[in-house]
This record gives C-alpha cells, structure tokens and sequence, in this order.
C-alpha cells in the first residue's frame, strides 16, 4: 500500500514559512509516497497555489459540521476545497481535548469533508491513563468506530493512531505496542467496511522523527505518519518522507 505521509502544522507558520514547501518539493520530488502539508487556515490558498503541479497536497486541520451557516470563527468543508485543500485533519487529541469534540461530531465533519470532496485524516488514541490502566485498545476502538463517516472508503479516509501522550514529548510506544493497535485498528476496519477496510491507510503520529521513522514503517500495518513537530522543516519532514519511500 503507498504510505501516506502528513506534516500537520498546528497553530504554527506565517507567510514566510511558505519557503518550507518550496525546499519540500525540491527535496522529495519522485517519492513513492503521498505527501500532505496542513498548515494553517490562514495560508491554505497560498499554500495550494505554491503546492499546485507538485506531487505535495495541501490539507486543513479541522472543518466545521455543516456547510454554511451562523457558526462564527468556522471554516465549512466546502471552503476549505475552495481554497485549494484536498484532506482535512479531523478529530486531533487537540482539539477533542479542548473542544469537547465527541466521536459523533468527529464522524459528521467526515461526512461533511467527504461531501465536500476533502479526504479526512481521523485522529484516534488513548491517553497516558487509559494505557496504564490497561484500556488503550478499547479506547481507539470505540473512537474508530464511532468517528467514520458515512461510506467511508480509502479513496476518502485515513486513520491516525495518535497516542496522546507521545504527542510532542519524544515519547513513543513500542514497536510491538503499534503493531497491536494498528492490527486492533484493521480489524475494526474491516468489519465496518468489508473488503474496503483492508485499503483504508493507518497512520502512525506521536514524537515521529527521522531517528525513529523507519522501525514504526516496517510494522506491517503502519501505512503513513501524522507528523507534528518534525514535520514544520522540511529538511527534517523530508527524511521521514524518504524512510518511508
Ligand atoms: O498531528 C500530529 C501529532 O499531534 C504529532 O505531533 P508530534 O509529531 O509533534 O508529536
């Protein structure tokens, strides 16, 4: 399966930061993998005139439900394909922290992303409690299956394993701790769509950088990263780009 390799921005970057996807493009030009940039709201439509032609897609890091509306400070999914976005992050530790996003609110953005033609990108994962106690797979379980949108596929969803506490701390689970939640995940895949679960691409995110990138790609159903941090240099995002090409 051709990995997926996403850098999401967070609240991070101005107009300047734009040289980035330029020196990404010039670095990662032919690589066997699908590259996403999500950088800001505020420089999508640049970032998409700058990515156009390119093998590098531009992505958001949130949309609202719907499409239209008296939702102040929102951004539709519509919008956002306007601008030029082709994925949207969805769902984020982030943002289910501080927003309260519930998993049915996580699947109706999908919905609204998919009808808007935007792939989303579901973020899932157990916090450092729910691990110690022992619940981690129960807990991106019940998130996978109560956030996919309606027909969801894998020409329009990817999943984003994303412990929440290897969030920004250089803390990474173990191999064999990936390998068991991302098979959790495909089973669960696989019993919400059928043949097409078996295509929907897994990602890996938490602390994922060019020291660590190739053992979490050789996990057979790691199928990408979400990358944070690592991912605002390009010189640094590029490397975890060619450990997985
Ligand atoms: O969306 C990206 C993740 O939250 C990972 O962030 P990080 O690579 O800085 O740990």
């Amino acid at each position: 399966m051709r990995k997926l390799i996403a850098g999401n921005w967070k609240m991070n970057g101005l107009a300047s930061s734009l040289e980035e996807i330029e020196t990404l493009k010039g670095l990662t030009g032919g690589a066997a993998c699908d590259i996403v940039v999500c950088p800001p709201f505020t420089l999508i439509e640049k970032a998409a005139q700058q990515a156009r032609g390119s093998h590098i897609a531009i992505g958001a890091q949130d949309c609202h439900t719907k499409t239209s509306g008296a939702f102040t400070s929102d951004i539709s999914a519509a919008m956002l394909c306007e601008a030029g976005a082709r994925f949207v992050i969805l769902g984020h530790s982030e943002r289910r922290a501080v927003y309260h996003e519930t998993n049915m609110i996580v699947a109706r953005k999908a919905t609204a992303a998919q009808e808007a033609g935007l792939a989303s990108i579901i973020c899932v994962g157990e916090t450092r409690a729910e691990r110690d106690e022992g619940i981690a797979l129960d807990v991106v379980r019940r998130q996978l299956r109560g956030s996919l949108p309606i027909a969801a596929a894998s020409a329009n969803t990817a999943i984003a394993y994303e412990p929440v506490w290897a969030i920004g701390t250089g803390l990474v689970p173990t191999i064999d701790q990936i390998d068991e939640v991302h098979r959790s995940l495909r089973q669960i895949l696989e019993q919400e769509l059928g043949q097409e679960g078996r295509l929907v691409r897994i990602l890996y995110g938490g602390s994922v950088k060019s020291s660590n990138a190739s053992s979490i790609f050789d996990v057979p159903d790691v199928n990408g990263a979400l990358v944070g941090g690592a991912s605002l240099k390009a010189s640094d995002f590029a490397e975890i780009i060619s450990a997985a090409a």
